[in-house]
């Protein structure tokens, strides 16, 4: 396995004359848990989109794993895009046995054990859910699979403040075992910033800002005052 897990230089990439990333360069070391930060339209989702080879880019180098974005490199991705739906007329357990058969990786246990902490009845209808019930069916779908880079684009939008606190929470320990890279986009900081260990910040389809998170944080105090200072 190679030691770096996402490597882009240079990275252009235009959607007619709007420009989404303007010469992207960065580096992701294997294990670590990533914010990927910033406002509206600074390129979040449209690097995710890289990663996974649902765009390409104009211009600059991608790799993901090792090797250019790919069928190949898509085995061992577990993304979730934003606005992800699922199907309505399945329960959360025949999405589970549909995982299990087509996501490479995917554990049906741990998607069980995680569907009781946040408390998702198996039973129940994808029809019949909350924005945010699913949103947790769609959060578990991704992050029960035992595959080396998960990608999670506005994971917890939808969700109320007090189970996305504590459902955060309960995700620490699941993703921080250095196995595997984790990239979050989110603008729900306040709570998911405890996630992190780094956090790289973008505006205007460049890296602003990157740096481990324990540090950005003794010298600005919070992510979220990361943020009012760059983007002010
Ligand atoms: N399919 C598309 N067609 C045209 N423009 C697009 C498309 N997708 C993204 N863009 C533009 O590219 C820029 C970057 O968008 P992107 O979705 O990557 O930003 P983002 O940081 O993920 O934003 P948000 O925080 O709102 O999700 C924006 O200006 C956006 O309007």
């Amino acid at each position: 396995m190679t030691q770096i897990a996402v490597h882009c230089e240079g990275v252009r990439k235009h959607y007619g004359s709007k420009r989404a990333l303007d010469g992207l360069t960065l580096s992701i070391p294997h294990g670590r848990v990533v914010g990927i930060l910033g406002p509206n339209g600074s390129g979040k989702s449209t690097l995710f989109r890289l990663l996974t080879g649902l765009t390409l880019a104009d211009k600059g180098r991608v790799q993901v794993l090792g090797r250019p974005p790919g069928w190949r490199t898509n085995r061992d991705i577990a993304y979730l895009p934003d606005r992800a739906r699922w199907y309505p007329d399945h329960t959360v357990r025949q999405a589970f046995t549909w995982a299990e058969n087509f996501l490479p990786g995917f554990d049906p246990e741990t998607a069980k054990r995680l569907a009781e902490f946040m408390k998702v009845d198996l039973d129940a209808n994808v029809r019949d859910m909350s924005r945010g019930q699913e949103a947790r069916v769609m959060l578990i779908l991704c992050i029960a699979r035992r595959v080396p880079l998960i990608i999670l684009d506005e994971p917890f939008s939808g969700i109320d403040t007090v189970s996305r606190a504590r459902i955060i929470e309960g995700l620490i320990d699941h993703v921080s075992d250095g196995e595997r890279t984790v990239l979050i986009s989110t603008h729900e900081l306040y709570e998911a910033e405890a996630l992190f260990d780094h956090a790289m910040f973008l505006d205007a389809g460049r890296v602003v800002l990157s740096g481990d998170a324990d540090e950005l944080r003794r010298q600005y105090g919070s992510m979220n005052s990361v943020m009012k200072t760059l983007y002010r």
